[in-house]
């Protein structure tokens, strides 16, 4: 594979799907949505797909993806026991999401140290990894979306209009303060409990919501918006040389 190999990482999570062009190291762009972007011009000699979907669904955008790029070599990520260095720690590593097993090893690549990785999408996860690559676990909590959804799909009287949720003094006054607020202390509440476990480690967050969260937590942590997609990088480059 040359240096300056061209590299489509597609990252589907539930909520959205991330595609990261690479040129070499370099990330040339990053499109968010639910569907191959076109017309990009970018032309990868390697996809390197990373989905925690349905079967049926990543079988479907595996179609759509390939559709637009016929000619590119494919290679599909999944958990495994070990990676790049990492040792995974689920006793069934497969059922590892992908998402999380390639925020692990990026984290562990990036920081090359003791990291604690929050992935704020769908589902907030907290993995952490130590100095030498051993992955010890980590949990699996509602996103900030799914709490709210959750609250408005299983009450009669929460509700409220978007435009209602206002940033505010002191304790919430209003169903949208209360609910959105509500979620975010949850949230908040759940990393700082960890923080307390791993204060020494590196933390390191990623994912959609990482900004709503980020904000409003009292711990020194490190964005790197594109973690998965350089996990999938490290991962798909290691398995492209194995098959070489
Ligand atoms: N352009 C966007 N499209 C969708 N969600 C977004 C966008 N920007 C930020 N978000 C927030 O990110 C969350 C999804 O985060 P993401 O990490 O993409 O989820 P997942 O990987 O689980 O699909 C949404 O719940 C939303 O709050
Ligand atoms: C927990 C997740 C659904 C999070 O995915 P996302 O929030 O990116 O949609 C995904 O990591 C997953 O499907 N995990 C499998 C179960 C596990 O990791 O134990
Ligand atoms: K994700």
């Amino acid at each position: 594979m040359s240096v300056e190999s061209r590299i489509l990482v597609v990252d589907a999570g539930n909520t959205s799907i991330k595609f990261t062009a690479f040129e070499g190291e370099k990330v040339l762009w990053v499109q968010r949505g639910d569907s191959c972007p076109v017309e990009t011009g970018f032309a990868p000699e390697v996809i390197y797909f990373a989905s925690v979907r349905s079967k049926e669904q990543s079988a479907l955008l595996h179609a759509d993806v390939q559709a637009e790029f016929p000619s590119s070599e494919w290679i599909t990520l999944t958990s495994q026991a070990t990676a790049c260095f990492v040792r995974n720690a689920y006793i069934e590593p497969e059922r590892l999401g992908i998402d999380r097993w390639l925020g692990v090893i990026a984290a562990h690549h990036l920081i090359k140290g003791d990291a604690v990785v929050v992935d704020a999408g769908t589902a907030i996860k907290v993995d952490v990894v130590n100095r030498e690559g051993v992955h010890l676990g980590g949990y699996i909590a509602p996103g900030l979306a799914m709490m709210t959804e959750s609250l408005l799909s299983k009450t009669a009287r929460i509700r409220f209009d978007s435009h209602e949720v206002v940033e505010g003094e002191g304790l919430p006054n209003s169903t949208a303060r209360a609910v959105t607020e509500g979620c975010h202390e949850m949230a908040l509440g759940f990393l700082e409990r960890i923080h307390h476990l791993y204060p020494e480690f590196k933390w390191v967050v990623t994912g959609g919501d990482a900004q709503a969260l980020l904000n409003r937590l009292g711990i020194a942590l490190e964005c790197f918006p594109n973690l998965v997609a350089l996990g999938a990088k490290l991962v798909g480059d290691e398995q492209l040389r194995g098959n070489k």
